[in-house]
């Protein structure tokens, strides 16, 4: 597999007071070349830290990093030239159209004029090109940030949280842009805490916590290996629901008042042990598997995770990171290690 991005062994630290914070924490990241690549997790879990390592913003404790096979920061001024990011809102002037901000980078760097045209159209602002910045949506002015790295028509594209902000309709422009983009043969990196519009968009992920990789793959098989369906349950009384679900073999989560059971497709092996103890469900919900569950089971204890009930049935509001009850095997092409799926949090 050619890698456009990899990371091994990355490592980061920042000064916490007396001590030092572990941002990010032996990272060993691969990022194909050609397509969507969503680097997900949650917020604080590494990935803007990351980013700015690989663009040389931010020197890397240790550890190597490779962008098109070249190590970085060593490297970089030979292939800055195939990577544009969006890594914090770029200025433009307000009162310029969106052609004449592009205009002025275009001439800037020495890119051809034409290629203004070219980026307002691949990023579908071709009507709006002649509107002033001022009176953009911020989903147009994200994608005039995203026209202005094609202008030197990069072969990877750096994307920190892109739709941070946006209302649906304008990450759903994105997408679309991301998509078209990938589908191009460019790489994209696209880093989010938001699942949706990942899962619709992304070729393969990356998803970390604490700085660590927690799982990799395409989509479908980071589903496949971890995303086992779920049952949601409604039930007046949830903790001696979620005592004897757990009793009876199965991973039982809080979901605010209801159950989220894994460990078995059947609907019917709740309804039957919970009436067993005289508890009657008002509400069983059969889900698909998702990246979403898959992220929230693999995440939970770095705050986004709901308090869940243990195979002891001990409630624990901040589990140990990236703790299913049984993670399955990595399947191939998941390079993930047991370490990182049964270690504890930072330790910095
Ligand atoms: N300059 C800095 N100095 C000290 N600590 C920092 C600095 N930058 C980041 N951190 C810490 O490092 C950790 C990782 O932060 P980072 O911004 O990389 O995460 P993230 O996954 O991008 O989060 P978000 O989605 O919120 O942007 C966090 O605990 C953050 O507080």
């Amino acid at each position: 597999m050619v890698l456009a991005v990899e990371t091994l062994g990355l490592r980061k630290t920042y000064r916490a007071g007396r001590g030092r914070h572990v941002a990010v924490h032996g990272l060993d990241l691969q990022v194909p070349a050609g397509g969507v690549h969503g680097f997900l997790g949650p917020n604080g879990s590494g990935k803007t830290t990351t980013i700015r390592m690989l663009l040389g913003l931010v020197r890397a404790d240790s550890g190597t990093m490779r962008i098109f096979d070249q190590p970085v920061p060593e490297q970089l001024p030979a292939v800055v030239g195939r990577v544009g990011a969006i890594v914090e809102s770029p200025k433009f002037f307000p009162a310029f159209t969106g052609t004449k901000n592009l205009s002025l980078l275009a001439e800037a760097i020495g890119a051809p004029r034409a290629k203004v045209t070219e980026v307002l159209e691949q990023t579908g602002l071709a009507e709006r090109g002649k509107d002033r910045y001022r009176g953009y949506s911020l989903g147009m002015k994200q994608r005039l940030a995203i026209a202005a790295t094609l202008l030197k028509s990069p072969d990877l594209l750096i994307f920190d949280e892109p739709t941070n902000g946006l209302d649906p309709a304008g990450i759903r422009e994105i997408r679309q842009t991301m998509r078209r983009l990938g589908d191009q043969g460019r790489t994209v990196l696209v880093s989010s805490h938001i699942l949706a519009e990942v899962e619709q968009v992304a070729d393969t992920v990356s998803i970390i916590g604490h700085g660590r990789l927690l799982a990799a793959g395409s989509v479908a098989d980071v589903i496949g290996a971890r995303g086992a369906p779920a049952v949601r349950v409604t039930v007046a009384q949830p903790e001696a629901a979620a005592e004897i679900l757990t009793r009876g073999g199965l991973t039982v989560q809080r979901a605010g008042a209801a159950l989220q059971v894994h460990g078995t497709d059947e609907p019917a092996r709740i309804t039957y042990l919970l009436a067993q103890h005289g508890l009657y469900v008002s509400e069983l919900v059969a889900q698909r598997a998702d990246l979403e569950s898959v992220f929230l089971a693999l995440t939970s204890g770095e705050g986004l995770g709901d308090t869940h009930t243990t195979a002891r049935g001990r409630r624990r509001a901040d589990a140990a990171p990236a703790a299913p009850a049984a993670p399955a095997a990595p399947p191939p092409g998941t390079p993930v290690s047991d370490r990182s799926l049964s270690t504890g949090g930072a330790d910095a």
